[in-house]
């Protein structure tokens, strides 16, 4: 792998709340604060937050998205992403909230969590005009795709900003024999999309053990947006801590790119 490939930019930290909402949905106390646990991860360095906010609101509920859009706004510098599908609820946050990214993820109703990206040429119709209504809102567009650089070309066309790319599998593959595969097939899809004009996100799974890697070996990764982990570790070190080992762990591989 060529290191003159990377972004000089360090990758970004988005951090998912999901899981934050999930435990303060289990009574009706309001605690854990969503709101406060984004401010926490932002103070302790955290480039943006993420949300995916379902349509059965098993986790993130539409006021939740509405403070997040009010506490973003007191941290200008920092990104705000919200995911899900643009033929459910997605849209109409969008429209109301305008954040900085809309990360569209083609994930039934009832999903248990994304599991695949977009396939071109079958959605192309689908997502062209509301891609194009983002971008006329002044919302960049990312869209959850599996790590095929065939697809990557279709995805531009589409009118994309950026692709994120759906890193379970390289998860799963972490610590086998196919986690050098893994990273090749990544680095091969995120080396198409950039060559097609594509930005680079990535997320699904990642944590602190497989992020340094993924961020050493994937050229031009501008942003990882991590949940499930980042939360779990949380709630053993804390926000502050969890976010700088994350940091930390991005720093690490931007070093082993030679590219700090
Ligand atoms: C697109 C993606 O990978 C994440 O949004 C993930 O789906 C998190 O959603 P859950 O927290 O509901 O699993
Ligand atoms: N886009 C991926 C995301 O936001 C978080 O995914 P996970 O870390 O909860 O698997």
């Amino acid at each position: 792998m060529n290191p003159s490939s990377h972004s000089p930019q360090r990758t970004a930290l988005s951090v998912n709340v999901n899981k934050v909402a999930l435990l303060r949905n289990t009574r009706h106390l309001g605690i854990p604060s969503v709101t406060r646990a984004a401010e926490l991860c932002l103070q302790a360095g955290a480039q943006g937050i993420t949300v995916h906010p379902r349509p059965d609101e098993r986790h993130i509920r539409g006021q939740d998205v509405y403070e997040l859009a009010a506490l973003m706004k007191a941290w200008p510098d920092r990104e705000y992403n919200i995911e899900g599908n643009p033929s459910q609820n997605l849209m109409d946050f969008i429209r109301q909230v305008r954040p900085h990214q809309a990360t569209f993820v083609p994930d039934s109703e009832d999903q248990f969590t994304s599991d695949h990206g977009w396939s071109f040429p079958q959605d192309t119709e689908r997502l062209a005009p509301l891609v194009a209504e983002c971008k006329a809102l002044g919302v960049r567009v990312s869209l959850f795709m599996d790590p095929v650089p065939q697809q990557m070309a279709a995805a531009k066309a589409v009118g994309a900003d950026r692709v994120e790319l759906y890193t379970e599998p390289y998860a799963a593959a972490w610590g086998s024999p196919q986690q050098a595969m893994e990273l090749k097939r990544y680095a091969a899809a995120a080396q198409a999309a950039l060559d097609a004009g594509l930005g680079v996100n990535a997320g699904h799974d990642l944590n602190r053990d497989n992020l340094a890697a993924f961020v050493r070996d994937v050229p031009g990764v501008q942003e990882v947006s991590i949940g499930h982990a980042l939360i779990a570790d949380a709630l053993e070190l804390g926000y502050a801590a969890t976010v700088q080992a994350y940091l930390g762990c991005i720093a690490q591989g931007f070093v082993g790119a030679d590219n700090s």
